[in-house]
């Protein structure tokens, strides 16, 4: 099998699993990007098959793929409280902090994820690192006025910025939210909790795509099955 291909059935195999973690009559967050899209599948099938819940999803994307499904929504302003949150992450290290945003819908999916009482990331054994931030960037979500301003102050943390571009579209990537999205490189591994904080406090950033402390469980697909992390496991 091709390196791309396995990938790919990694993700499906991930996705499936997550699926047994949703139970009748829960409330679910809906996660955002390829893994997820799986688990978004099989969820509607399940619901199709007599599986009664409500998704509250993360970005227009998973609102589509919901419909598309089947699966019955509410809007995130209306819930306060989710009994789950499942999502794909774009790096996770071994203390379960991550690295989201890829698809530019972080902000939302750590509002979703913050409501839930167990938030699950779903990834393949490709995204699990000693360390995050050194081979994928930290995205940041930027209100386009406040963009100059950003990129000055993360220059000055030693951050290299980089304004998301789209790729169909002449110009920026603009969230769902009508925002931009900074991705910040790093030549060496960033202390993560410092450089949130930091972040968090220049006017303009809406949030950020760490997400530290806040999983509770990760699923892994590996070649051979998929490993269940617990963040009471953390070292
Ligand atoms: O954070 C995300 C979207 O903002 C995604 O969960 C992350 O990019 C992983 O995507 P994929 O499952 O396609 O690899």
């Amino acid at each position: 099998m091709k390196a791309q291909d396995e990938g790919k059935n990694l993700k499906k195999i991930v996705g499936l699993a997550a699926a047994d973690l949703v139970k009748d009559g829960m409330t679910v967050g809906i996660g955002t990007g390829s893994t997820a899209a799986f688990f978004i599948e099989e969820l509607g099938q399940r619901v199709r098959q007599g599986l009664s819940i409500r998704g509250v999803p993360t970005s227009y994307q998973a609102k589509l793929m919901c419909y598309q499904h089947g699966i019955p929504l509410l809007d995130p302003s209306l819930v306060d409280r989710l009994d789950i949150a499942i999502d794909g992450a774009d790096e996770i290290d071994y203390s379960l902090n991550a690295i989201k945003g890829g698809g530019a819908a972080n902000t939302m999916e750590k509002v979703i994820a913050t409501m839930a009482d167990e938030f699950v990331i779903i990834v393949d054994h490709s995204k699990l690192v000693e360390k995050l931030a050194v081979s994928f960037p930290v995205p940041v979500e930027v209100i386009p006025a406040a963009l100059g301003l950003v990129m000055r102050k993360v220059r000055e943390i030693g951050a290299r910025p980089e304004l998301r571009m789209a790729v169909r579209k002449a110009g920026p990537v603009v969230t769902d939210n009508g925002n931009f999205i900074v991705d910040l490189y790093f030549d060496e591994a960033p202390d993560v909790y410092r450089l949130n904080r930091v972040l968090k406090s220049i006017p303009g950033v809406v949030e950020t795509g760490l997400f530290l402390g806040m999983a509770h469980k990760a699923l892994v697909a590996w070649e051979d099955g998929v490993e269940v992390m617990l963040a009471s496991q953390k070292d």
